[in-house]
């Protein structure tokens, strides 16, 4: 049943609480205060109560009673019958008071509301204008039929819903309230209501006084009957009742909805909500549409681009995309006209596994094409330098192995255009082999195969691009892509042909670059020199640096004082693929930190910055990839690829892991797993820098990091899994890509200390032993390391010194140890102790 509150019905009877209250409390009907509830029975005494005034007072009011009746005159029968339906006798009874106030000049305004409304006429029965309004009332709302009186009290409405005659009646009783009235925004509800049933659009509607009166005569010719004259005389009578109509039906009772916009700009994100108001649509309106289109958002949620415009083409507006925001750190990259560019030397890095040749074969070609008349064939160690063969230049990077390429990387410079990969005929494919491979492939540079000491007896070419074609590279002359050039770096053979295939590869890569533009390079080394200040090696690669410009590398800015190329020599300027020392500048930036000539209050603001940024950077912890928060990194998009980097013991457990991991793909849309790197033996330095510059964890199976790797692993932040079981790595992959894996212990390594010598005492093998680092404990677990592999993990069995047995032995000090259920100890071995502890919930 419904329940109406005080205050609703006493603005719907346009009159005040107190005396609905009153009414219903004569009626024996509760009720306290305004607020009070009342249900549909209440209502009806109401009604009755009101149409019986009405009734009563045919002449009560004045004029503005008269006002309205007139124009219900016609209804009156119809409204009888449908008293009889069961309809308020109210609407009736008023037509039926007012006879006498019908005769009314009805026609001037009558006619114009017909033209003006010509369709609404037609319509509607004519002669009943609260019929015309009834049917949809008693559709609506059966049970409600005081609804004429509620319409007779809102006389502003009326002139603009031409379809409601019925309000003189309560203008009549109450003049006042309509003053009141005036003050009040309750019409705001009321129009709503009606604006789905019968009144003309908003937009449409009349506002000015005329169209108020034409709106009553939009009612049937009927009407015309004796109203005219009085019916004229009551408006000119009471102008300012009127006039107060007037301006509640124009001002407040319209709702003015914003104009929608044609065109919106946007960024690279957007929230739902910020987006609902730059399109002026309402945020359901805006989610419904994104479900409509497959995407599920909440409120603020935020929106790409691409979303956004597409949700914004949807309700029709034009999308215009904003510039991306500016980092203040950041220097805008110049873009460069494809036609400035030309090209420029490459610029190539010497990689290989030890001892294989790659420091003799620098030392070689330098030798070799380092052309003696220049600067006396004295060259200047500066971290890069220039050879040139046939006339054209070629930049080699002096430091060689992949570890300082992919260091560089891991800063987010890239110099490297190509990789010369050296292999050791007589030896071939060795570890460091593999991982130079994919250093070069997760970089993207083309690799050229040096397959050096072929002067060597033992040198067999074919069993190198044997082993080479099992990693990707398959040899020319074997059908692949893959460069592959016999040299010796000893006997200086195939050099030339080396240089030759280098400048082939990078006129295929077309290495090119714009001389004419403020200089871009990377600083390659740099270093504090005790007479001449922070001097760093950039190597230009964009524009021409020159004496005088102001520089800005990293947080160290200054103005170039004086350059000194790879041969010592002093130069004004340096183009693209030129290395140089650089002096001027006021601090020492690190190598890959991106060198930029700029104004020089650019390069001191944003140097400010820059150093204001890593000092925030240094508190909050680098977001590396982790199995630990995997799945909130995946949720928050910032992971799509899971790059890992696999060690084992053997080879057999590489390729199984790999395997298996790489089988998870397929269950998974939200991640892919990516093995970056897969290889056998102890997790190096080198690892842990390939998998911070790829962002990838690294999975040990039956292997440890080294020393040098586990450090590096702390400040780089690399999330180092170590694992005796392959399908608990699997596990907990699989685990944390879905959100699942719920780590509960961690390992706290305790010491690390360093078997010596082995007794042997009643059948049992004491290993006497030092403590390397930390401490043992006679409750550590322990791990048994031979060669960077594990061998054993149990526990200890016994811990002393001398011969009392003791709680733990500190770093430095010697001790006696039995492990439990485990006699296969040497000498050399490795015992790391640690112990499990418990994981603290994030968040
Ligand atoms: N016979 C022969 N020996 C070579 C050749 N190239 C290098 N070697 C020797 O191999 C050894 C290692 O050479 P390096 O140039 O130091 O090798 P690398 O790869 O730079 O070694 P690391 O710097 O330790 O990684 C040296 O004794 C060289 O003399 C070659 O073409 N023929």
């Amino acid at each position: 049943m419904s329940k109406y509150r005080i205050y609703e019905l006493a603005k719907d009877f346009n009159t005040t609480s107190k005396v609905i209250i009153d009414i219903l409390n004569r009626n024996n009907m509760e009720a306290k205060n305004h607020m009070s509830s009342v249900d549909e029975d209440a209502k009806n005494v109401i009604t009755r109560t009101f149409a019986h005034k009405i009734t009563s007072t045919p002449t009560a009011g004045t004029s503005t009673i008269e006002n309205k009746p007139r124009t219900q005159e016609q209804p009156t029968q119809t409204t009888r019958s449908a008293g009889n339906d069961g309809r308020p006798q109210a609407l009736s009874n008023s037509g039926e008071q007012r006879p006498s106030s019908n005769p009314q000049p009805q026609r001037p305004w009558q006619s114009q509301s017909n033209q003006n409304r010509p369709q609404q006429n037609q319509q509607r029965p004519p002669q009943t204008p609260f019929q015309g309004q009834r049917p949809q009332q008693n559709t609506q709302n059966q049970q409600r039929p005081p609804q004429a009186p509620f319409q007779g009290q809102r006389p502003q409405q009326n002139t603009q819903n031409q379809q409601r005659p019925p309000q003189a009646p309560f203008q009549g009783q109450r003049p006042q309230q309509n003053t009141q009235n005036q003050q009040r925004p309750p019409q705001q509800n009321f129009q709503p209501r009606n604006a789905g049933t019968q009144q003309p659009p908003v937009q449409s509607r009349p506002a000015a006084p005329p169209n108020k009166f034409q709106s009553n005569n939009n009612r049937p010719t009927n009407n015309n009957n004796a109203q005219r004259n009085q019916g004229g005389g009551n408006f000119n009578r009471r102008p300012q009742a009127n006039r107060g109509f007037q301006s509640r039906g124009a001002a407040p009772a319209v709702k003015i909805e914003p104009p929608k916009p044609k065109s919106v700009k946007l960024g690279e994100s957007i929230t739902v909500k910020e987006l609902s108001s730059k399109l002026c649509r309402d945020v359901g309106e805006v989610i419904k549409k994104l479900m409509m289109l497959g995407v599920m958002a909440t409120i603020n949620q935020d929106l790409d681009f691409e979303t956004a415009s597409l949700l914004a083409t949807e309700f029709g507006v034009e999308v215009l995309e904003l510039p991306p925001e500016e980092d203040p750190t950041e220097i805008a990259e110049i873009e460069d006209d494809p036609s400035s560019l030309v090209l420029r030397p490459p610029v190539v890095t010497v990689m290989g596994h030890v001892d294989h040749g790659k420091t003799s074969l620098l030392d070689s070609i330098r030798q070799t094409h380092v052309t003696s008349q220049e600067a006396g064939g004295i060259t200047q160690h500066i971290g890069a330098y220039k050879v040139t063969c046939q006339g054209k230049k070629i930049v080699f990077l002096d430091t060689p192995g992949h570890e300082a390429f992919t260091a560089m990387r891991a800063r987010g410079a890239q110099v490297t255009d190509i990789a010369i990969l050296v292999v050791a005929a007589d030896d071939g494919v060795m570890p460091q082999t593999i991982e130079a491979i994919n250093h070069a492939k997760s970089a993207n540079v083309p690799i050229i195969v040096a397959i050096n000491k072929m002067d060597r007896p033992g040198a067999n070419p074919d069993r190198i691009k044997q082993q080479l074609s099992d990693y990707g590279l398959v040899a020319e002359d074997w059908g692949g892509e893959a460069i592959m050039v016999p040299v010796s770096a000893q006997k200086k053979t195939g050099i030339n042909e080396l240089l030759e295939m280098i400048l082939l590869v990078a006129e295929m890569q077309e290495i090119k670059a714009n001389p004419n533009r403020q200089a871009y390079g990377t600083i390659i080394e740099a270093k504090l020199d005790k007479g001449r200040g922070p001097v760093a090696t950039v190597l230009v690669q964009k524009g021409t640096l020159h004496i005088g410009d102001t520089i800005i590398a990293g947080i160290a800015y200054g103005k170039v004082r004086a350059m000194v190329n790879d041969r010592g020599e002093k130069v004004k300027k340096a183009e693209p693929s030129t290395p140089v020392e650089v002096l001027g500048l006021a601090d020492v930036p690190q190598a890959g930190d991106v060198l930029v000539a700029v104004d020089e209050k650019i390069a001191r603001a944003v140097a400010e910055k820059r150093i204001a940024k890593r000092r925030t950077d240094e508190l909050m912890q680098s977001q590396k990839v982790s199995l630990d928060d995997l799945f909130k990194q995946i949720q928050d998009g910032n992971i799509q690829d899971l790059n890992i980097v696999i060690k084992a013991d053997v080879q057999g457990s590489v390729e199984a892991l790999r395997q298996s991991l790489l089988a998870l793909n397929a269950n998974n849309k939200e991640v892919r797993v990516n093995i970056v790197h897969a290889g056998v033996g102890a997790i190096n330095e080198s690892d842990v820098m390939l998998a911070s510059a790829a962002n990838a964890l690294i999975i040990g199976f039956n292997v440890r990091p080294d020393g040098n790797a586990r450090k590096a692993g702390e400040s780089e932040k690399i999330d180092i899994r170590l694992y005796r079981v392959i399908y608990e790595a699997l596990h907990d992959v699989e685990a944390a890509m879905t959100g699942m894996l719920a780590p509960e212990y961690k390992e706290v390594l305790q010491g690390r200390v360093e078997i010596r010598q082995l007794f042997t005492i009643s059948k049992v093998v004491i290993a006497g032993a030092y403590v390397l680092e930390g401490k043992i404990l006679n409750s550590s677990q322990v791990r048994v390391i031979r060669n960077g592999i594990v061998i054993h993990e149990g526990e200890l069995e016994s811990l002393r010194r001398f011969k009392d047995d003791v709680k733990e032995v500190a770093a430095g000090y010697e001790c006696g140890i039995t492990i439990d259920k485990f006699r296969d100890i040497k000498e050399g071995d490795i015992i790391e102790a640690f112990t499990m502890e418990e994981i603290k919930p994030k968040g």
